[in-house]
């Protein structure tokens, strides 16, 4: 019997992880979609990235505790090394994950919205992540009938016993109702597209495979995996948008094969309600997707040596291989090299015990 995550009723009041967990939001606009989430998010505390003009005022609605960051704080605090925080991206929100405090990430885009189950309930995204951080992942051994942790489901027969206890989870990607995360060129060809598609299934990513990591709707253990989820240098002054999430969730992917830690995605959605403009995204993508050609073979072939027993040890080991292997793609990627290491150490200037 796989390790049961418990049922409804066993849940205590209080919300699960309420202290040990922040919601990250990065912005350029209002934050009024904190009405629709504030049964399930009031409890927990808001880091808010605010990106843009700084001298622009955010309204946080009433009743929720946060803490707000703008560009003229990130130089502040940063110092010289907020040079690896993208501006007028949404990669920007990585600040919100090494100024945080908690073991646990929850991060969500301003126009995503609570989403309705086929029986019409509202979904409470953060305690889907939650559970699912909660519970292992099988990276080592795929499971047919998926999440065995799950109330009403377990390993099926030939299931190796020797591998049900499973891996710890570090990361749950959730997924999206209505706009889905498609590329420019899919958007441009299929404009009027929708996912209305509803699949109740969680899965883990089997090692050794990569996976496009959103993050519209996505969690993670920090301590776990934290310093690995640096979102690049994207956006102004960048040849390159869009491919934040995307070099995070590859970096980190290869850092959990190495760990032996769980990568899982699936439920739960929210609802994402406006398409960014197709021509504009097309701009801030061209060169991402034509180098993801080459970024992917690379990133299938990394190996961390057996003394990277850390992520920071990971993370910088894998900034060298960037260097060595990506720079001759195009200088971006010597750049970004460089930011990875000022990223790292950047994190444990914010994080002192967490140096790795
Ligand atoms: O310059 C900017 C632009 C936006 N933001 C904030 O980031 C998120 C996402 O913005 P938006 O919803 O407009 O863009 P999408 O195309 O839907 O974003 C998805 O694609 C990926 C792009 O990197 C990303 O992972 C997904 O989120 C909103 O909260 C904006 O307010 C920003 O901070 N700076
Ligand atoms: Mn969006």
């Amino acid at each position: 019997m796989a390790g049961k995550e418990s049922s409804s009723s066993s849940i205590p009041n209080t919300p699960l992880l309420k202290d040990e967990l922040d919601i990250v939001i990065p912005t350029i606009r209002n934050l009024d979609f904190l009405e629709m989430w504030r049964p399930f998010f009031q409890p927990y505390h808001l880091i808010i990235v605010q990106d843009g003009d700084p001298s622009k005022t955010i309204k946080v609605p009433e009743g929720f505790d946060y803490e707000l960051y703008n560009r003229n704080d990130i130089n502040r605090i940063l110092g010289p090394k907020a040079s690896c925080i993208s501006f007028k991206d949404s990669a920007c929100r990585c600040f919100g994950y090494m100024v945080s405090k908690k073991k646990y990430i929850y991060t969500i885009d301003d126009d995503c919205f609570v989403a309705k189950d086929p029986s019409g309930k509202e979904i409470n995204a953060l305690e889907q992540h939650i559970k699912n951080l909660l519970t292992p992942s099988t990276p080592y051994f795929f499971n047919t009938l998926y999440d065995p942790y799950r109330e009403g489901a377990d390993f099926v027969r030939g299931y190796p016993f020797s591998l049900r206890e499973g891996a710890q989870t570090a990361v749950s990607h959730g997924l999206w109702l209505n706009i889905p995360d498609y590329d420019a060129p899919t958007q441009l060809v299929k404009p009027r597209e929708r996912n209305t598609r509803y699949v109740d299934a969680i899965l883990t990513i089997p090692k050794g495979t990569l996976f496009p990591m959103c993050g519209m709707n996505l969690a993670f253990d920090r301590e776990l995996i934290g310093p690995a989820m640096y979102f690049g240098l994207m956006g102004d002054g960048q040849p390159i948008g869009r491919y934040d999430d995307m070099w995070a969730g590859w970096c980190t992917k290869v850092i959990c094969d190495h760990l032996g830690l769980g990568v899982k995605t699936g439920l739960p959605y929210i609802w994402h309600s406006k398409a960014s403009n197709p021509f504009v995204n097309l701009k801030k993508e061209y060169n991402g997707i034509f180098w993801q050609e080459e970024l992917i073979p690379f990133f299938q072939s990394v190996v961390l040596s057996k003394d990277c027993s850390t992520v920071q040890k990971c993370y910088v080991e894998l900034s060298k291989q960037v260097r060595d292997k990506l720079g001759k793609i195009d200088p971006y990627f010597n750049k970004l090299a460089d930011a990875m290491v000022t990223w790292i150490e950047a994190w444990e200037e914010l994080n002192p015990s967490a140096k790795g």
